[in-house]
């Protein structure tokens, strides 16, 4: 099978830099006339589907909003992602593991084994129990195409105090967590498989990224205060391998279908304005 960099490469190329959330907030359901329950949720994810699975290259449905109706909204997290394969858009989950290596094993079993229900192209993940501990992700990944993207930079104002830390050899821990996925992207063409987060909000850290070798998922845009423009300051000579990410400016212009599409399209071409064309 293609790996997830090459699946990503092309898809970007296809249909543009632009990764768009699935996060039926209660109020985004409240705004879009449906109700805070499974009915309500199921409306709203088919509704985006329809809208965007088509023409976004990446979209990415956030767990916890699926999660908070137990059972009935995991069974429609997973409609979700076969609708979204079927419409031809790649879905990264967005649920944030990190775990013992065991552990780690059997949420990659559940992500990114073709034969799960869960099954994605590619996952969010925490390297706070040290990177080496989420491997059994980056090893099933390679095994089937998928993708990890690891948190490196957050964009929400609390990640700064762990993740800019000094560790003993003077580097940030974020820096740690950068350098150890340069190495797992070593050689891969044309992007690596394994990805970080870095928040499209977090200004000029220093960090970097130029040795990455895999794609950057830059959420923070829209409503956290996060501009197009942002991107250049954030990522400097990295802009390429950014891959913008926005859920609630585009979810608000919901539910008319045609006004989803027009807000993807405008924040897509805010993007392309400021990342270099591949
Ligand atoms: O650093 C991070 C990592 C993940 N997120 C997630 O992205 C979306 C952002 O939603 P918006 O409506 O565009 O603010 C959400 O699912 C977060 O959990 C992030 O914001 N920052």
């Amino acid at each position: 099978m293609e790996s997830f960099g090459t699946r990503l490469h092309r898809a970007v190329a296809e249909r543009g830099p632009l990764c768009v959330g699935i996060d039926p907030h209660p109020g985004l359901l409240a705004r879009w006339g449906l109700a805070d329950d499974v009915q309500g949720l199921d409306r709203f994810t088919r509704t985006v589907v329809e809208a965007l699975g088509d023409r976004v290259a990446v979209v990415k449905p956030q767990s916890a909003f699926f999660e908070r109706f137990g059972s009935h909204g995991v069974a429609i997290l997973e409609s979700t992602i076969r609708q979204l394969r079927d419409a031809g858009s790649l879905v990264l989950l967005d649920v944030k593991r990190g775990d013992i290596g065991s552990t780690v094993s059997a949420y990659a079993s559940a992500y990114l084994d073709p034969s799960s229900p869960l099954y994605v192209d590619a996952v969010t993940a925490s390297p706070y129990l040290g990177v080496g501990s989420l491997a059994p992700m980056f090893e099933l990944a390679a095994e089937h195409g998928g993708g990890v993207f690891v948190l490196a930079l957050t964009s929400n104002p609390e990640g700064a105090a762990v993740q800019q830390a000094r560790t003993a050899d003077g580097r940030t821990v974020a820096q740690t967590v950068i350098d150890e996925i340069s190495q797992l992207n070593k050689g891969a063409t044309p992007l690596g498989s394994f990805g970080l987060v870095v928040g499209a909000t977090i200004g000029d850290t220093g960090h970097d990224l130029s040795g990455v070798g895999g794609p950057l998922l830059a959420p923070g845009l829209g409503a956290q205060g996060g501009g197009a423009a942002d991107l250049r300051t954030v990522f400097g000579s990295s802009l390429a391998s950014v891959l913008p990410s926005y859920s609630r400016e585009v979810l608000s212009a919901g539910p008319d279908v045609a006004a989803l599409r027009a807000a993807a399209d405008r924040v897509l071409a805010d993007c392309r304005a400021v990342l270099p064309a591949l």
